[in-house]
């Protein structure tokens, strides 16, 4: 069965025209004038893009004493209904715990899943069997990495496991990432704050100040460049870490930087809040920030120092919020969002100016596609492609509200912000999940993306370093040793 999307104008990342594509067996197969196939859909007014990427959720995960909430089938349908086709998970092996191990427990969480998906593995401890597996977690097709500064105690890794884990990744031609927050300080901080009664939910913020992740992000591009490795930061909030990403790109270094939905939109002043659930809601690490800081994370998706936007989906309900009541630490940190990105940055980035349609279509899909080498099976709308495709209609509106959300917690973050710009149709691999306000998407139908190591980056960098390696100088005439 074929079909085609007709009447619209095609928008990726680097151009805008009108087409009409054609689907079969999941793949786009054509793109051109007059197209037809069994079923027509009508693209009139629409644009015709790569569908959405999120490379940051945390579906179903154990942290800080529970479950979060939106597991693979309801967090892939949040992310359909919002122009998202594909998300990229975490796999968190407890410390001490196998990766291969931890791998089987993330992928039997998936046989719901309505999108496709891939994993980055996390590493929480180092030892010669982390050093192993990690060869076989690549051959597998999970090519990236993620080191966690922060959560003292519990994911933490220090300099020497993360300057270890970095120089593997680089062997083995994968990608590490960083939570990028100095996770010593923000546990001095935190002590602090609780000893003088500052227990509410602001008192997260108040720990996590942005020199914490500033000072992080640039230990780990320095680590990184020591090794030869690239680097992705993840959930980058503020002009601090903008700047150590700004200035280790200017010297030619391979880093990238992802600032999140929430990070764009939200700001501090939702901490100050009177109602305790209103501000422990938005406890998520790093905290939202000032609006300087909003300024400077979209001028680096303008300038290009920042690539990619995600939502870090990470859901608590109220009830799992309420953890926290009496002590700040205790309150599960993370957000939703995976509905409301693209419907969001459409709406703040491209109805105002501040993004060009194809910056849009850059920062949602198609960079992060190429970075973690799945281009263009992903983030492109090119024969052979996967027909991961959002049909956008620019002038659909709705007003964000929990009440008809796909995530199963009670509330939005984003509860109110009336949008403009919202998907006619959502294909995944050419199949139809969603039309306006229809939900069709099929759990069970998303599969496993696997990704190649030794990326073009990665192998560049690799020649540049083993290049200009240090050499031993060889010298004719050694003097004799003194006595
Ligand atoms: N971001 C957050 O607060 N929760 C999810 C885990 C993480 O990414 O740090
Ligand atoms: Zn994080
Ligand atoms: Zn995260």
């Amino acid at each position: 069965m074929t079909k085609v999307i007709r009447n619209g104008t095609v928008v990726t990342a680097d151009r805008t025209w009108k087409a009409d594509v054609l689907i079969q067996h999941g793949k786009i197969v054509a793109i051109g004038d007059n197209l037809h196939a069994d079923h027509e859909f009508d693209a009139t007014g629409c644009y015709i893009m790569p569908g959405g990427i999120d490379p940051h959720t945390h579906l179903e995960m154990p942290f800080m004493g529970t479950y979060s909430a939106d597991d693979f089938e309801s967090g892939t349908r949040a992310a359909l209904s919002g122009g998202t086709t594909m998300v990229v998970d975490f796999c968190l092996p407890s410390p001490g715990q196998s990766l291969l191990e931890a791998l089987q427990m993330w992928d039997n969480k998936t046989s719901k899943a309505c999108s496709d998906y891939s994993f980055h593995m996390a590493i929480t401890w180092w030892g010669e069997q982390v050093f192993n597996e990690m060869a076989q977690v690549v051959d597998k097709g999970i090519t990236s990495f993620k080191h966690f500064m922060a959560y003292k105690g519990a994911l933490m890794v220090d300099d020497d496991e993360m300057y270890s884990s970095f120089k593997r990744c680089a062997e083995l031609g994968a990608l590490p990432l960083v939570h990028a927050e100095n996770g010593d300080v923000v546990a001095q901080l935190s002590a602090k704050l609780l000893a003088e009664g500052n227990n509410g939910p602001e008192a997260h913020a108040y720990s996590r100040p942005p020199e914490v992740e500033g000072e992080a992000t640039n230990r780990a591009i320095m680590i990184a460049d020591m090794v030869g490795s690239p680097l992705y930061v993840v959930h980058t909030s503020c002009e601090q870490a903008h700047e150590a990403i700004r200035r280790a790109r200017q010297k030619g270094m391979r880093v990238y930087g992802e600032p999140l939905i929430q990070h764009l939109v939200l700001d501090e002043t939702e901490y100050f809040n009177k109602d305790w659930d209103h501000a422990a809601r938005r406890v998520m690490s790093p905290p939202f920030r000032n609006k300087l800081h909003q300024d400077s994370l979209w001028a680096g998706l303008q300038a290009g120092s920042l690539q990619v936007v995600a939502t870090d989906h990470c859901s608590f309900t109220t009830d799992q919020k309420r953890t926290g009541v009496g002590n700040f630490t205790k309150i599960p940190n993370g957000t939703g969002g995976l509905e409301d990105r693209m419907p969001v940055l459409w709406t703040k980035g491209v109805n105002t100016g501040r993004l060009t349609m194809n910056e849009f279509v850059a920062v949602t899909s198609t960079n992060i596609a190429k970075i973690l080498n799945m281009y263009p099976k992903k983030g492109a709308i090119v024969e052979g492609a996967d027909a991961d495709i959002i049909v956008w209609d620019p002038k659909r509106k709705k007003t964000i509200a929990a009440k008809s959300q796909q995530s199963v917690i009670d509330y939005n973050v984003f509860e109110g912000i009336e949008v403009t710009g919202l998907p006619r149709f959502v294909f995944t691999r050419g199949e139809l999940a969603i039309q306006e306000h229809e939900v069709r998407a099929h759990p069970g139908h998303g599969e496993f993306v696997a990704r190649e190591p030794h990326a073009a980056v990665n192998r560049a960098l690799s020649q540049w370093k083993e290049i200009t390696a240090p050499r031993k100088v060889e010298r004719t005439g050694i003097p004799a040793t003194g006595v």
